[in-house]
């Protein structure tokens, strides 16, 4: 069976006044796709996101989400939709299940199936025994579960997360990753996210990297790091000078000592090691292999790292990754 788009853009743009936040957007999610848009404070991913959820309405251009239209079939949209927004929405005095049960009452939930929603998502989030407790005592981690909790009440056909771990602590931001991993592996859904942490980005099945309003590119995070260019491998051996020759008349490879290690790039640096041991006739003893990161990425596509975009800090930033490349 031909997969659906849960969600379709065509040429979305979105002004306020002079800023023009959206910029024209494409953009296909598959059903069951993990997708995120990668950007730094500003790029328009939360303006996106708003377009697509119905919150704000797009300047131009077209999209649906869960195939409905989202300037024509809000209601429709909303339905098949959940949404945990960067801001906390939760109603602190309230326990967490009467947060629950208030947004399930909202969206005319029957009250059976609410009981036995509200019982599934609580487990899911791990929150079940913490049920009546106001939400006030809770940490920013188990508000944030709760509030993806929520999000998932209805079934949603479509999550969305905008920066789902804003705020949080490492730790607390790797628990709730854990979360949605678990959350995508056990539930038939399709999660769109936006982050501006690289290793966040990570997760997803694929990624759009946003800038100044546009997509500049789209691909899997292993495809985008590939297309920066090569891996870095590493290498000590027996005999450095000669593992230089051995190197250039077995592989063609052009390889120099850096550190006390014989280093050279190749294009996928994993699946050319066992070549390497099995074919260069010399003894390795240790090896390491470092992949572009999405910062490269970022950079080699936008000319600036992430957090050099959001400190504005301009032209050095790129003649450091000339430099670093
Ligand atoms: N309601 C609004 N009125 C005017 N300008 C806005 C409004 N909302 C967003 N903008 C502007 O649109 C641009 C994109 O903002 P947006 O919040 O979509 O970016 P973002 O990538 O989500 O960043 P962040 O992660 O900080 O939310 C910014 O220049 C922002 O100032």
């Amino acid at each position: 069976m031909p997969e659906r788009s849960a969600v379709r853009v065509r040429g979305l743009e979105k002004s306020y006044g002079e800023v023009q936040a959206v910029r024209g957007i494409d953009l296909d999610v598959t059903e069951r796709e993990m997708f995120g848009f990668l950007g730094p404070n500003g790029a328009g991913k939360t303006t996106a996101i708003k377009i697509l959820c119905t919150i704000v309405e797009p300047t131009a251009g077209s999209a649906t989400v869960a195939g409905c239209d989202v300037r024509d079939q809000r209601a429709e949209v909303r339905r098949r939709i959940g949404v945990v927004f960067q801001e906390p929405t939760l109603d602190t005095y309230l326990s967490a299940e009467q947060n629950l049960r208030f947004h399930g009452e909202l969206y005319g939930m029957p009250r059976r199936l609410l009981r036995e929603r509200i019982d599934d998502v609580l487990g899911m989030v791990g929150l079940a025994d913490r049920r009546h407790e106001p939400v006030l005592r809770f940490s920013g981690g188990m508000k944030r579960r709760l509030e993806i909790g929520r999000g998932l009440l209805h079934a949603p056909e479509v999550l969305f997360l905008d920066e789902p771990t804003i705020g949080l602590d490492p730790q607390t931001r790797a628990s709730i990753w854990e979360y949605i991993g678990r959350l995508r592996d056990s539930q038939d859904i399709t999660i769109f996210l936006t982050t501006h942490y690289m290793d966040e980005a990570e997760h997803c099945d694929r990624i759009a990297i946003m800038n100044r309003g546009e997509i500049v590119v789209t691909d899997t995070p292993d495809a985008l790091k590939s297309s920066v260019g090569a891996d870095r491998v590493q290498i000590r051996t027996e005999d450095d000078d000669a593992a230089l020759g051995l190197l250039r008349e077995r592989f063609g490879v052009e390889a120099a000592v850096h550190g006390g290690m014989v280093t050279f790039a190749v294009p996928e640096g994993a699946e050319f090691v066992p070549r390497l041991f099995a074919g260069l006739g010399l003894a390795i003893n240790t090896v390491t292999v470092t992949r572009p990161s999405l910062d490269d990425v970022f950079m080699a596509y936008t000319g600036r790292t992430i957090a050099d975009t959001e400190q504005a800090e301009g032209p050095a930033a790129f003649a450091r990754m000339m430099a670093r490349r």
